[in-house]
């Protein structure tokens, strides 16, 4: 808007925006509580030279923020975190005004920046496809599924897969890389109407974790003889079940252990030696970020799936910014089918 002039030299033209932010206001004790957060404003100043003014259009809550924000942030802090924004005002000749970019910038409306930081979004991008996908199946959760499972777990065609909290972001990606790669694929949900949706999406076997009355016999039923690969990303108990169940050679990529991020005192698994030994399992941990020297081969991969239908998605999206708080928790509680997204 423009500053007032009181006689004098002519009004200056200046923008001036004042961003939303979300910040961590309480470290998180057990699951996250909507009081650990509080909303606040923040003045941007104006542009210099070489800097982009950015308005966030969807963000994205991941499990990776309750873990993180406990080793990395402090109270007070804005919460991490990605968005797709776009370009409202550009002084910088590498980005137009109305582009839209991929941006780590946490629970923001509006940023400044650089441009060292921004991920231009592919100039193929579809019009037929939401940009919020930029988040979500061929984002960061994509690429999770796309190189945990071809390179962690270096799966074959003709083998079994087993993935868990698999109508997610990264799991229901992982059910379907791993149809298109010519293997028979197990995964479990924590409802009915996931477990169906799973099925929809071709899984061949799918069940309910939370209802079933023995994990065990479960998975046995729905691989009689075992599991070459196993995409953990829940850990706890289920992995510890789980393990007995691998075939010999079997590989299992550590993704992620959404089970024990909410406790407050550690579980006490029983031991993995034996299946590891007697089976000569190998077991690897991972963070996608490792493979971003590769992350433009795994999105073109990624899009042209989505493209050909052979890869499909599924967005939980909650309104407005004001919202993401009950967001990141409804998802760490299972309200989230697919990604879990936030318009602004
Ligand atoms: N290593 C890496 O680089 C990365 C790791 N990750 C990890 O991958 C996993 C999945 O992430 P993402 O796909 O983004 O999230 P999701 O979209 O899968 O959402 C989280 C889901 O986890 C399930 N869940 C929650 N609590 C439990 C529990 N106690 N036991 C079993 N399932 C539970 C819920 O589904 P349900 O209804 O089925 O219970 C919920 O919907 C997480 O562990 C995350 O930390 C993600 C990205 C990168
Ligand atoms: C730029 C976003 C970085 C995301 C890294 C995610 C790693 C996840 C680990 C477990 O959830």
């Amino acid at each position: 808007m423009a500053r007032k002039s009181q006689g004098g030299p002519p009004a200056l033209k200046v923008r001036m925006v004042t961003a939303k932010v979300w910040v961590l206001k309480k470290h998180f004790e057990g699951f996250p509580q909507t009081s650990d957060f509080e909303m606040k404003q923040e003045a941007l100043a104006n542009l210099k030279d070489g800097e982009l003014l950015l308005e966030s259009v969807f963000l994205s809550v991941d499990p990776y923020m309750r873990p993180y924000s406990k080793r990395d942030m402090k109270e007070g802090d804005v919460m991490i975190g990605t968005q797709v924004a776009r370009i409202v005002e550009s002084k910088n000749p590498a980005f137009a005004v109305g582009a839209f970019v991929v941006a780590n910038r946490g629970w923001r409306t509006h940023f400044i920046s650089d441009g060292k930081d921004l991920n231009l979004l592919p100039a193929s991008w579809p019009e037929s496809l939401p940009k919020s996908l930029a988040l979500g199946t061929v984002g960061m959760p994509g690429l999770t599924a796309y190189f945990g499972l071809f390179e962690v777990c270096k799966m074959k065609p003709g083998e079994t897969v087993l993935v868990n909290a698999a109508a997610g972001a990264v799991g229901s990606v992982v059910g379907q890389l791993a149809k298109i790669g010519g293997c028979k694929v197990v995964g479990c949900a924590g409802s009915d109407s996931k477990v169906a949706y799973l099925k929809k999406i071709g899984f061949d076997e799918a069940f309910n974790y939370k209802t079933v009355t023995c994990l065990d016999e479960t998975l046995r039923k729905a691989s009689p003889d075992g599991y070459d690969c196993f995409f953990d990303n829940v850990g706890g108990e289920f992995a510890s079940i789980a393990i007995n169940h691998m075939k010999k050679y079997g590989r299992i990529a550590v993704c992620g252990a959404i089970s024990q991020y909410n406790d407050t005192v550690p579980q006490k698994g029983p031991y993995i030696q034996f299946p590891m030994i007697f089976n000569e399992l190998s077991m690897k941990g991972f963070i996608v970020t490792s493979w971003y020297n590769r992350r433009e081969e795994g999105v073109k991969a990624l899009l042209k799936w989505v493209l050909e239908g052979k890869l499909k998605y599924h967005e939980q999206v909650t309104e407005r910014f004001e919202n993401m708080p009950a967001a990141f928790i409804g998802m760490l509680k299972g309200e989230n089918l697919g990604k879990a997204i936030i318009k602004v």
